[in-house]
């Protein structure tokens, strides 16, 4: 018999597809962008604790090179893991790294044009912080939205005031997407963000600043698997 042509496209069923896809996970560690942490230790941790999603977050300062490298490190600590992962802002090093997609917010390429950047297949994250918004955000090709500030934020305080769960339910309830709630999430809110429908969490500092990530991670992991 002949060898089957390599370049030959196989023709999947759509659900056998599905389960090919990165999953938009439940509890998402988006990494410090403070300089010195150890963002790969810490990443490590947290997938070992039971973060299933990885968005690699960097400073402006950070270059593009540093940025590339570190999202390498991060990409095949998610892959060991069976972890999505994404990159912040720069889509460029999503794709140059074969991440699993990218987020963008208010002050990033818009949704429609991070899509077609990262091409249909990639996982799409926006920042939608109203009904109005994300409903936009989900018709310019959005696959979840990042919905915040849920609670006041220690990590990024440039931030309009906290929506709270009733804005997490106000946003939720328009869209059809995942929701994950961002923003001051804790062990003691993240329950109140899931009764209001976020599909999960995404946190910096309730793991990252955490003397235990890993266990601060699992102790989330079990909040948000219900
Ligand atoms: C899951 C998630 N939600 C929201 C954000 C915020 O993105 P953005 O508004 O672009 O702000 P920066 O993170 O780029 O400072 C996010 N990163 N992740
Ligand atoms: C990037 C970002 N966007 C909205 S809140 C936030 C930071 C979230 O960090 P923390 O979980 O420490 O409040
Ligand atoms: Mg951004």
């Amino acid at each position: 018999m002949s060898p089957r042509p390599l370049n030959l496209i196989r023709v999947m069923p759509a659900q056998e597809e599905e389960c090919l896809m990165p999953r938009i996970g439940r509890l998402h560690l988006v990494t410090d962008a403070t300089a010195g942490r150890d963002v790969p230790g810490t990443v490590a941790a947290a997938l070992a604790g039971g973060v299933d999603t990885v968005q690699v977050r960097v400073g402006s300062a950070v270059s593009d090179r540093e940025a590339f490298e570190l999202a390498g490190v991060v990409l095949g600590l998610c892959r060991a893991a069976g972890a999505t992962c994404l990159v912040n802002d720069r889509l460029h090093v999503a794709l140059a790294v074969g991440a699993d997609g990218g987020h963008v917010g208010g002050t990033d390429l818009p949704v429609e044009a991070a899509r077609r950047v990262l091409g249909p297949r990639a996982v799409l994250g926006a920042t939608a912080r109203d009904p109005d918004a994300a409903r936009l955000a989900v018709a310019a090709g959005a696959d979840y939205l990042g919905t915040g500030p849920a609670y006041v934020s220690t990590t990024k305080t440039t931030l309009p005031p906290p929506i709270g769960p009733a804005g997490v339910a106000a946003v939720a309830d328009a869209v059809e997407v995942p929701v994950i709630a961002i923003g001051g999430v804790t062990e003691e809110t993240a329950g109140a963000l899931l009764a209001a429908g976020a599909h999960g969490v995404a946190v910096v500092a309730a793991i990252c600043s955490a003397d235990d990530p890993r266990g601060a991670a699992a102790r989330l992991a079990t909040l948000v698997a219900g």
